[in-house]
């Protein structure tokens, strides 16, 4: 049995009941296989494989909060430090009652791949808690945040591991959770990502996400000869992701028709009104009817569906999962040319699988999505040096890092005869700088 296959029985066995991880570790593995024939020896001596696919270390505590009718509420918190071979652990925190070991691992490992192809000095992390903020008040996240802090800032520091946001954690969250840092330690340091631009937060890190899938998309495009003004695009997700992925098509001259939420979805013929999004969505926290309910060209549907609508570019931008085969399929017979993941894991194994084999270029997210950890690099940067960069120096960056990513997976996919397969690029690029720092740091 070849090195790569025994690696993936031993994960399969020690993490039995962690699907998403699974999965995560499988599509890695398996699309590593010609850089590990190359240099099978080495690897082995070194086991390098077990190792790169364990967590340095994985937290789990207690959150006691107290809700708004005096009632006490435990929730469970997890950050998991997977790798710190090239920098300090980097990556979001994710609040959703779907949160659990095996979505955090898969996050977090996924979180050093791409971290890697940023070309900047970030280990890769994860934490959350299945905390569910929907329906909750100011003083209640709050409760939360504090709770979670109270014990999380053990474990963390700006060099040591930087968290930031994911699902269900934007700039509110960010906020209470750095004043607990601050209060419990006493120090003003950059040990979180994603603050406010009152207290270290760097300009463009609320956009970067978004506009880095579209620098992405559009040098992908580019490359394969087409050109991303004109295209028509089908976005799902309508958070901090879709949103400015959305503003961004827009400005490039692509017309966006699509976005989604986990009760429903919009098709919107004549273009997503990406004001009316973010007052419904930023501002009020409320429902895509609202957004029905204020535009006469949009049509609101219940359920998921945004992958049956025809059109040239799909950004899955909502979460892990949510495109499926009979979506690939469909967005196939409707004449897809690219499809580029915005969340992470959006799509499973059987979709990427027939995707690509139906000759759709296919980005996968720990590349396409990277523009908003590298941004929390940069925000590091600045807190680092006390300066605030301006919009454009930041934005600017942001661009040549993504057009990089692209070229540099795409040179990977190359060199190792996989021309085209940007899944195999992405995950041979980015193993192949932390498994060289692993190696020279000795067993460690
Ligand atoms: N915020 C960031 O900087 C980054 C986020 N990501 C990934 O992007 C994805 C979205 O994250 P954010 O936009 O930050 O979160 P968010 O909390 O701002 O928005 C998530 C959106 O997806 C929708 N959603 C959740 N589950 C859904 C489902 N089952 N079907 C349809 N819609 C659903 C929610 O209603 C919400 O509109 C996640 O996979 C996250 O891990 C990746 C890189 C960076
Ligand atoms: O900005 C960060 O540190 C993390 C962003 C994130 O969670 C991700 O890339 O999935």
């Amino acid at each position: 049995m070849g090195y790569v296959d025994e690696v993936l029985e031993k994960v399969s066995k020690k993490n039995e009941g962690q699907p998403e991880f699974l999965q995560a570790v499988t599509e890695v593995l398996e699309s590593l296989r010609p850089v590990v024939e190359a240099n099978e020896e080495l690897y082995r001596k070194e086991a390098v494989l077990e190792r790169i696919t364990e967590p340095d270390r994985q937290i789990m505590f207690r959150v006691p909060w107290v809700d708004d009718n005096g009632q006490v509420q435990v929730n469970r918190g997890f950050r998991v430090q997977f790798n710190n071979a090239i920098g300090p652990y980097k990556g979001g925190l994710r609040l959703h009652p779907s949160v659990n070991l095996s979505i955090i691992k898969f996050l977090g490992f996924e979180q050093v791949f791409k971290n890697s192809l940023t070309s900047l000095p970030i280990g890769g992390g994860k934490g959350g808690s299945d905390f569910d903020p929907k329906g909750k008040s100011d003083r209640e996240i709050m409760a939360f945040c504090q709770s979670f802090m109270t014990e999380l800032y053990k474990y963390i520091g700006a060099d040591m591991d930087v968290p930031a946001g994911d699902i269900g954690v934007g700039g509110r969250e960010i906020g209470y959770l750095f004043g607990q840092y601050k209060r419990i330690r006493g120090t003003y340091e950059g040990v979180l990502t994603g603050k406010g631009l009152t207290y270290g937060g760097s300009l463009a890190r609320t956009e970067a996400t978004g506009y880095g899938l579209l620098y992405f998309t559009e040098e992908m495009l580019k490359s394969n000869g087409q050109d991303i003004a004109g295209k028509t695009i089908c976005v799902s997700g309508a958070g901090n992701v879709a949103i400015y992925a959305i503003q961004k098509a827009q400005q490039l001259g692509a017309k966006v028709v699509t976005c989604s939420d986990s009760t429903g979805w919009i098709y919107d013929p004549e273009g997503i009104d990406v004001a009316l999004l973010k007052e419904v969505k930023e501002v009020k926290r409320a429902r895509l009817t609202e957004y029905a309910a204020k535009r006469p060209s949009a049509q609101y549907h219940e359920g998921r569906g945004v992958w049956t609508i025809k059109c040239d570019v799909a950004l899955p931008c909502a979460t892990q999962n949510e495109l499926l085969i009979d979506d690939a399929k469909a967005l196939v017979a409707n004449g897809v040319i690219a499809v580029a993941e915005g969340a992470n894991m959006p799509t499973t194994l059987e979709a990427t699988k027939y995707l690509q084999e139906n000759g759709v270029l296919f980005a996968p997210g720990k590349a396409s999505n990277a523009g908003g950890v590298a941004t929390s690099a940069l925000e590091m940067s600045q807190n680092s040096e006390r300066l605030s960069w301006t919009f454009e120096e930041v934005d600017s960056k942001l661009k040549n890092i993504m057009v990089n990513i692209f070229h540099n997976l795409d040179d990977a996919s190359k060199k190792y005869g996989k021309e085209g397969d940007y899944v195999a690029g992405a995950n041979i690029a980015g193993f192949e700088k932390v498994v060289n720092a692993m190696v020279a740091q000795g067993v460690c």
